[in-house]
This record gives structure tokens, C-alpha cells and sequence, in this order.
């Protein structure tokens, strides 16, 4: 498989170069120049596969040549074992149209772990081929750091930085970050939102004076790798749902887009997906972007659901460059102008192409609550912030009854237990495997929103690449 920029000015790579690169050189995302695509033969045959095989069938055609089927086999063989459940990423029932995919099994309790699992163990396998190393730079709202930390703490070939907007994440997830002792981790907490601290991240991908010294790359979903690995789970929902015969509905927990797009990849792989919802809370610049085309950021709102407290989705430029028609220089004009002044209309194209396929909806604190507590009360469910607006927006779509619709729980609640006691009156405990995540002590460097002071600090902590 070949990847192209989506702002048409970088070299195509293949899986092993831009799951290194992460970012492409003139700014854009890697996508694959074409969507592989599975018959509805070949779908019904992967019924009833283990999680492990199923991940290999997906991911096999975006992989080749860069990795045999044996090698991404035991990739996912290993990434998958630390899971707490056999299933990976087990369906709940809620009511006779609604359904929970459960996401929050692996090691730091989100669904980050699917995929940073994975990724953790590809950079190790190419880097210790190429006898190379990687420093990478990422942004977090609350679980990537985490999830992408505890994939790569210890290892010899990366240094990580994570950079968190101070005060903004939950106790829990920033003690999931920052009580982690390794000397290739680095946690940062910077004054500003997460999106202050991805235009950073996204910058340093671009600074000449960087790159020159570092080999430097991404664990946030801008990384392709990223959001392959995500798209297994969408087969294993429907799967298990009665696809490919039966058509189904996802409603997702929305902020920097990847989770939706990789539900978008399924369906473009020939999935049978009726609708993917977009569940935003009232940071909803993607609401308003499907809803009306008007695409332009405001000022963060600090919310209980704050990892999905994002204004600039980077992964929306993915879909704006395939549904309107794949014209990189065009797509790179209308970013840069974005970059600018913070504000575009999405073309007609654009609009059209992603309404086929997505719908809606914005959760205040009030819907949000009100999920929270139905799930509790009506299903016995307790579940986390995020999770209550997807499941808001699935309950509020419209849905045809006879079509499944299967809510992302994103995170464990206990990962934002003051919210979720304060909407059901349940304290959800931690479980055991986050360990005495309480009684560690915590480390990490406060820095100004600036990109010259976050640069310095990488640039004194981290390793020259050969
Ligand atoms: C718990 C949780 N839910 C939802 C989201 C939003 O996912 P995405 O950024 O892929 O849209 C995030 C952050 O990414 C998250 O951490
Ligand atoms: N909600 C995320 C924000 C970063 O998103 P990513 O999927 O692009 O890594 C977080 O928890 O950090």
C-alpha cells in the first residue's frame, strides 16, 4: 500500500515510512492512496474469528509490503494479550436498538489502547531493523498521553514528550501520565488547551531546525497507524450484529476525528455502515462543520468530558480531502487559510460527500447527565462522560428501529469518577490492574504555551537521530 499527503507536497511512502513519519513533511495526513476493499463474501467470512485474526484481515492490505501477515500477526498477538478482556472490545446490550462497544479493556482503561498497544510494538520492530531512533512529540487532552506512554515507556529506541494542557485533564489521567518513571518519558503540562499543544506538536513536524536533528514522530491520530488499527473494531461490532447481511449505526464520542474517520475506513472497506454519528459536547465545531458547513474554531470550553474538549480536529482534513475529490494543492490552500484565521467553509463537494455517511449531535452538561443517569438507572451501566454523549447523540438520531446502533464507550468511568458520582451517585472504583496510581509520585515540567520553550526543552532532553 502507497500513502499520499493530503495536502499533495510530500513523497508517497509506504506503511513503515509514514507510520515513522507520523506527520507529513508539508503538513498534511498520510492516507492510503486508494481504500482496499473487502467483498461481502469475504466479510461473512470473518465471523466468528478471534480478535487477533480478525485485526490481521483488516489490517493486512494496509500493512503490505511493509510487514508479512506473520509479523503484524505477532504484533497483534502481543499488543492484544495485555487486554483485560478475551474479547478486546466486547458488545453490551443496552435496550433492543442499543448497544455499548466496550473500549476501555487495556492497560490505561481508554480506547487509545487499541491502537497505541500496536503502535508501540510497530515503531520497536522498524526501528530495530533500521538500527534507528524516533522522539516523539504528542499532544494529549487526557488518554493518549497515557496510553501512548505506558505502549513505549522503557524502550530503548524512543523518547517520548507528551505535552497536557495544565489543569484540564482529570487526576486520574494525569497520574496515568505522569507517575510513570522511565528516562525515555518526558510529560510536559503546558498553560493553554489541548489545541494550543497540537498546533505545537504539529509545528515541530515543520521546523527545519528540528527535524534536522531528530528523527522526530507521532502517537496522536495523525499518525495513519493510528487509525488502522482503530478500524478493527468497527468489524467487530458489526460482525457480531449480523453484518454483513444487516446494516449498523455507530455514534461517536468526537474530538480530534480519528475515531469516526476509522469508522469511515470501514465503510469505505465495504462494511455495511448505515449511519456514523458524531457526538460532540459543547466544544462543537464539528457539529456545525456536518450541520451547516461553516467549519471555524472558538475558544475551548473547559467540560466534565474533557478529553474531548478539542476545537481543531485534525482528522477532519482526511475526510474534506476524500470527499472533495482528493485535490491535495486545493486542500492545502483552504488549511492554510484556516491556520490563519481559525474559520473555512467546507466546499459543496465536501458537504455532500460527508453527509451521505454522517450525521450530529451536540451534548451540553444537562444531556450529558441525563445519559449518564438513564444508563445507570434503566440498564444498570455505569458509564464515563464521553460515553454518555455518545450515547445522547445515538438515542437522538432517528435511527430506523430495525438498524443496531452501537455507542463507543470510550473510556472506564473510573477514569472520571467525580462526574460520573456526581450524575448517578456511584463512584466508580478503579480497577486493580492501574495498580497504586494514588500513592505514586508525580513528575513533570510546567511550560509556557510557547513553541521556542517547548522546542528548547526537547531539544535538550531528547537523542540526536544517527
Ligand atoms: C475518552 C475519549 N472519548 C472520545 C475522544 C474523542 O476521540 P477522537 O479524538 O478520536 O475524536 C477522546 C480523545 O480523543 C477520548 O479520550
Ligand atoms: N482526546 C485525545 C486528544 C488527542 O487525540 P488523538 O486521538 O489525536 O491522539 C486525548 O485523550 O489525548
Amino acid at each position: 500500500m502507497e500513502y499520499i499527503s493530503t495536502r499533495g507536497g510530500a513523497s508517497a511512502l509506504d506503511f513503515e515510512g509514514v507510520t515513522l513519519a507520523g506527520l507529513a513533511s508539508d503538513g498534511g495526513l498520510y492516507v492510503p492512496r486508494e481504500w482496499p476493499r473487502f467483498s461481502e463474501a469475504e466479510i461473512a467470512a470473518m465471523r466468528g474469528l478471534s480478535y487477533v485474526e480478525l485485526a490481521v484481515r483488516v489490517m493486512l492490505p494496509f500493512v503490505t509490503p511493509s510487514l508479512t501477515e506473520d509479523d503484524l500477526r505477532d504484533l497483534c498477538t502481543r499488543a492484544y494479550g495485555r487486554f483485560a478482556h478475551e474479547g478486546v472490545t466486547p458488545l453490551t446490550q443496552f435496550d433492543q436498538q442499543q448497544w455499548l462497544l466496550e473500549l476501555f479493556h487495556g492497560p490505561t482503561l481508554a480506547f487509545k489502547d487499541v491502537a497505541l498497544q500496536l503502535l508501540g510494538r510497530l515503531f520497536e520492530h522498524f526501528l530495530k531493523q533500521r538500527d534507528d531512533h524516533l522522539t516523539i512529540v504528542g499532544a494529549t487532552s487526557g488518554d493518549t498521553g497515557s496510553a501512548a506512554i505506558d505502549a513505549v515507556a522503557g524502550r530503548e529506541r524512543v523518547d517520548i514528550f507528551m505535552l497536557h494542557p495544565k489543569g484540564r485533564v482529570s487526576d486520574v489521567q494525569r497520574r496515568q501520565m505522569t507517575t510513570v518513571r522511565a528516562p525515555n518519558v518526558h510529560n510536559i503540562a503546558i498553560e493553554g488547551s489541548f489545541d494550543d499543544a497540537q498546533a505545537m506538536v504539529k509545528r515541530m513536524f515543520v521546523d527545519d531546525a528540528m527535524t534536522g536533528r531528530f528523527r522526530i514522530s507521532a502517537v496522536n491520530s495523525i499518525n495513519w497507524a493510528r487509525l488502522m488499527a482503530q478500524v478493527v473494531y468497527y468489524f467487530a461490532a458489526a460482525l457480531q450484529l449480523g453484518a454483513p447481511e444487516r446494516k449498523v449505526a455507530f455514534s461517536v464520542p468526537t474530538g480530534n476525528f480519528g475515531d469516526v474517520f476509522a469508522g469511515y475506513v470501514a465503510a469505505k472497506m465495504g462494511l455495511p455502515v448505515e449511519r456514523l454519528i458524531v457526538a460532540t459536547n459543547v466544544n462543537d465545531i464539528l457539529h456545525r462543520a456536518l450541520s451547516t458547513g461553516d467549519y471555524s474554531a472558538g475558544t475551548v470550553t473547559p467540560t466534565a468530558a474533557p478529553s474531548m474538549d478539542i476545537q481543531v480536529s485534525s482528522n477532519f482534513e482526511r475526510l474534506l480531502f476524500d470527499c472533495g475529490g482528493r485535490d491535495g494543492l486545493a486542500l492545502a490552500e483552504q488549511m492554510h487559510g484556516f491556520e490563519a484565521t481559525k474559520a473555512m467553509q467546507l466546499t459543496n463537494a465536501q458537504r455532500e460527500g460527508a453527509a451521505a455517511l454522517f450525521t450530529s449531535a451536540r451534548a451540553d452538561a444537562d444531556a450529558m447527565i441525563n445519559a449518564m443517569s438513564w444508563a445507570a438507572q434503566k440498564c444498570g451501566e455505569v458509564i464515563d462522560p464521553h460515553t454518555a454523549i455518545g450515547l445522547h447523540a445515538a438515542r437522538e438520531a432517528g435511527i430506523d428501529p430495525a438498524v443496531p446502533v452501537v455507542t463507543l464507550a470510550t473510556a472506564h468511568p473510573a477514569k472520571f469518577p467525580d462526574a460520573v458520582e456526581r450524575a448517578t451517585g456511584t463512584r466508580p472504583p478503579l480497577p486493580s490492574r492501574v495498580g497504586d496510581l494514588f500513592q505514586r509520585e508525580e513528575s513533570y515540567a510546567e511550560l509556557p504555551g510557547d513553541y521556542d520553550a517547548v522546542a528548547a526543552y526537547v531539544a535538550e532532553h531528547a537523542t540526536e537521530s544517527a
